[in-house]
């Protein structure tokens, strides 16, 4: 069992995940290889739970799969009696092979195709959270088509813009994603599915970004829901049953980041919720959150063997990893900043400053800008922090490497939950053009 920042060391001085021996780990299953700790996911899931309990309200913690969806992923939440949101049929798929209970499942999206509606709607899933008015149009054709019901979240743009890298930003007006509440689009979306006998007008739904560090944001997004349906009570007697206000919550990558506990960003939700409802005498909705990153990232680690290095004269030493931005490419995409341990050496002491290189043929292939370290060797195991969540999710075959081996432990027991891929995966759906 880990908490987030806390660091397992056992007497050979070898990082432990969960009670397993990463020196172990990586000799049973090489490098790289993505570890997750399975008690902190369960963890993390629980404690956001916990606030909704002990504040008396309906609630779903939806996990946002993105983050890292694998059906052994899909099948943990699923232990955890948490819901799950997909944003293709690639997800859903995924979400079915692991038998995940798909009345749970909420499809988000801002150009689901016909075929994606299909397919939610032929498997009965929880709710659509539709993004735009051509999907209306869509869904109306597969739910004529198929003579069903659904139940519909619409996605709004409160204009809360969250404090965040600008590539995650989601919430402003300004987006791609979602119904604009202020020039009106909202409410005609809300007319136009309140009119349909196929769909039930379940509730609305805000995100407004990724990597949140304060609690404002939310509160905010939470109070101008309310304040709408408050309008749309008004204007159309209608009251949601659903507000979900999305995920976003921020997690510790470095020494420098300082995320509140995630108790405390749903406590302030619920708060926000219930005053303002309490205030415009609506009915308590059920507040739906859908954490990703806060979920799988503190709990997730890449462990890589080191191998070439380059000392550049009165600059610094460059020293390079078995695999990079094809396993993770956020710090190249979002100059996201890690940190990183000798996985074989915990105990000892850093002795100078490095750059992490990856293998890839990118000179921005850099997975952190100034490490400190142990001496290091090649053959030594490092361990990247916190890479749970976009890590292996946005992996790719650059270059043609495979992509790593996914393995979860919990209380000392490893279990590989997706394989590594090999060469011949990498030719697999090539086809020979003489
Ligand atoms: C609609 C929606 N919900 C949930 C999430 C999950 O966000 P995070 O992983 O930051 O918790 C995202 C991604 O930002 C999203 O777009
Ligand atoms: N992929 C982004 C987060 C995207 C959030 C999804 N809406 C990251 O790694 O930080």
């Amino acid at each position: 069992m880990s908490e987030q920042g806390e660091q397992q060391v056992n007497e050979q001085g070898h990082l432990v995940i969960d009670g397993a021996d990463t020196v172990a780990l990586v000799k049973k299953y090489q490098t790289p290889l993505v570890v997750y700790d399975v008690t902190a996911i369960r963890q993390q899931i629980r404690r956001f739970k916990k606030v909704f309990e002990a504040n008396h309200v309906k609630y779903a913690v939806s996990y946002a799969s993105k983050a890292f969806a694998t059906i052994a992923m899909f099948q943990l939440v699923n232990q955890e009696g948490a819901h799950i949101d997909v944003v293709s049929g690639g997800e859903l798929y995924t979400a079915i092979k692991a038998g995940f209970p798909l009345e749970k499942v909420s499809f988000h999206g801002n150009n689901k195709s016909l075929a994606e509606l299909e397919m939610a709607v032929s498997h009965h899933i929880g709710v659509i959270v539709v993004d735009n008015f051509h999907e209306i149009a869509l869904l109306n054709q597969v739910l004529e088509a198929q003579d069903e019901t659904i139940n519909v979240l619409l996605r709004l743009t409160p204009g809360v813009s969250a404090h965040t890298h600008e590539y995650d930003q989601t919430g402003q007006e300004d987006s791609k994603f979602g119904f604009d509440i202020r020039s009106g689009q909202a409410e005609q979306a809300l007319q136009m599915v309140l009119q349909n006998p196929r769909m039930h007008m379940q509730g609305i739904h805000a995100h407004i970004g990724s990597q949140i560090f304060e609690v404002e944001g939310f509160v905010l997004a939470a109070e101008k829901l309310v304040d709408l349906a408050a309008d749309w009570q008004q204007k159309f007697h209608y009251e949601p049953e659903v507000l979900n206000v999305g995920g976003g919550f921020g997690i510790k990558y470095t020494e420098a980041d300082d995320p509140i506990a995630p108790e405390a960003f749903v406590d302030a939700i619920v708060k926000a919720v219930q005053t303002r409802t309490a205030e415009h005498q609506l009915k308590m909705p059920a507040i739906w959150i859908e954490p990703g990153r806060s979920i799988v990232g503190p709990a997730g680690y890449n462990l890589y063997t080191i191998g070439s290095r380059k000392d550049v004269p009165g600059l610094r030493p460059y020293v390079t990893v078995d695999g990079g931005m094809g396993d993770n490419i956020r710090p190249a995409l979002y100059q996201a900043e890690y940190e990183a341990i000798l996985a074989n050496k915990a105990t000892e002491q850093p002795q100078e400053t490095v750059r992490i290189a990856g293998k890839y043929c990118e000179s921005g292939d850099i997975l952190i800008q100034k490490q400190a370290l142990p001496q290091s060797q090649p053959g030594d195991i490092l361990a990247m922090k916190a890479t749970g969540a976009y890590g292996y999710a946005m992996a790719s075959n650059y270059n043609r490497n495979p992509r790593p081996a996914v393995v979860f432990v919990e209380q000392g027991n490893a279990k590989l939950v997706v394989q590594r891929e090999s060469y011949e995966d990498l030719v697999h759906l090539d086809r020979s053009f003489v």
